[in-house]
């Protein structure tokens, strides 16, 4: 009887055989702690199982060292930089708030349908393109005003991180050095969320169940939960680790890998005590670069699982569809 919860008097804190909370798998980047190999070895475990993993910043810190890798204090000054814009008033916000599909930079809410979905989700976002730099700088928002100095840096720093990331990647699946460089990760998107107290977090939903539409998504989250994945029929919550970053393999991954890698389906809940914000990181191939199974991977055994695709037609169909039918694997499937 004393496993009956409504025998128990007082308990304080949620015993953890009773939480659904879950620590994804850390790969610890840190060349001092693996060789390559090994490292390479975990991300193609944690991908393949979950598609979704982080990499501890004490890791990024030891990177800085050798020029390729994101400080702590860059992370937390972009952290804060983002949540104050969110935190703005709208006057000092409003060069960048457009319903305007086809504007780069866009400040709005909900997801990208607001005028046709049935629902609403509890966010707000800002999304802008960051390579290369120079193109797209001017488009960013004004205020605060060191968002441009800041976010500028960080989208440099997460980028070589990402394309290191994609070098082990592509090592892992036994493609050609340099297979994701140039076109395949031409573009990088930041886009960041925010998620403010909800009145009501059991009715609502931040961000509805969907894969990344690109290559491979970099996650900066603060101390406040709300990411989860879908694993084995059940939503898993994501505890945030300090200084780590979540990196979550997108749809286009998976084809290229030919589903070797397959990218998690996440979600983002509310809370009612406090804000949350995120920021991701969006990497993958510039707008007319053609997306396929990479040929070194295809055999009599493995023949292709998805027909090739313009990433421009890809990118447009998703962005519309993803959030709303989920059956984005049908229409890119060969079966
Ligand atoms: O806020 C989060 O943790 C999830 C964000 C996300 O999945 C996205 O922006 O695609
Ligand atoms: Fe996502």
């Amino acid at each position: 009887m004393g496993k009956l919860v409504s025998s128990w008097s007082s308990v304080q804190n949620l015993p953890e055989d009773y939480s659904f909370r879950w620590t994804i798998p850390v790969i610890d980047l840190g060349e001092g702690s693996h060789d390559r190999a090994g490292i390479i070895q975990q991300i193609i475990n944690a991908s393949q199982d979950f598609g979704l993993f982080p990499g501890l910043c004490k890791i990024l810190a030891e990177i800085t060292v050798i020029n390729h890798g994101v400080s702590g204090v860059l992370m937390d000054e972009t952290m804060s930089v983002v949540k104050e814009f969110f935190n703005m008033a709208d006057e000092r916000r409003a060069d960048v708030f457009t319903d305007d599909h086809t504007k780069s930079c866009r400040f709005r809410t909900s997801s990208t349908n607001y005028a046709t979905e049935e629902t609403h989700y509890w966010r707000d976002f800002l999304r802008h393109p960051c390579h290369h730099l120079e193109d797209f700088i001017h488009l960013w928002p004004q205020h605060p005003t060191t968002y441009r100095d800041v976010v500028g840096k960080y989208s440099v720093e997460v980028r070589n991180l990402l394309l290191r990331i994609m070098e082990l990647m592509s090592e892992g699946l036994g493609l050609e050095p340099g297979f994701f460089e140039g076109e395949l990760s031409d573009d990088l998107l930041i886009l960041t969320n925010h998620y403010p107290p909800c009145p009501d977090p059991s009715l609502s939903l931040g961000l509805p169940k969907h894969s990344d539409p690109n290559l491979i998504t970099l996650l900066l989250q603060e101390h406040v939960y709300g990411l989860q994945v879908y694993k084995d029929g059940q939503w898993l919550g994501v505890e945030p680790l300090p200084n780590a970053f979540v990196v979550n393999i997108g749809y286009q991954l998976q084809v290229v890998s030919n589903d070797k890698f397959k990218g998690a389906e996440h979600q983002a809940v509310t809370n009612s005590r406090e804000a949350r914000t995120s920021i991701g990181a969006f990497m993958g191939p510039c707008n007319n670069c053609i997306i396929e199974p990479a040929k070194a991977l295809i055999t009599e055994d493995n023949p292709p699982h998805y027909k090739a695709f313009n990433t421009k037609s890809f990118l447009k169909i998703t962005w519309q569809r993803l959030l709303v039918t989920q059956k984005l694997h049908c229409w890119l499937s060969m079966f």
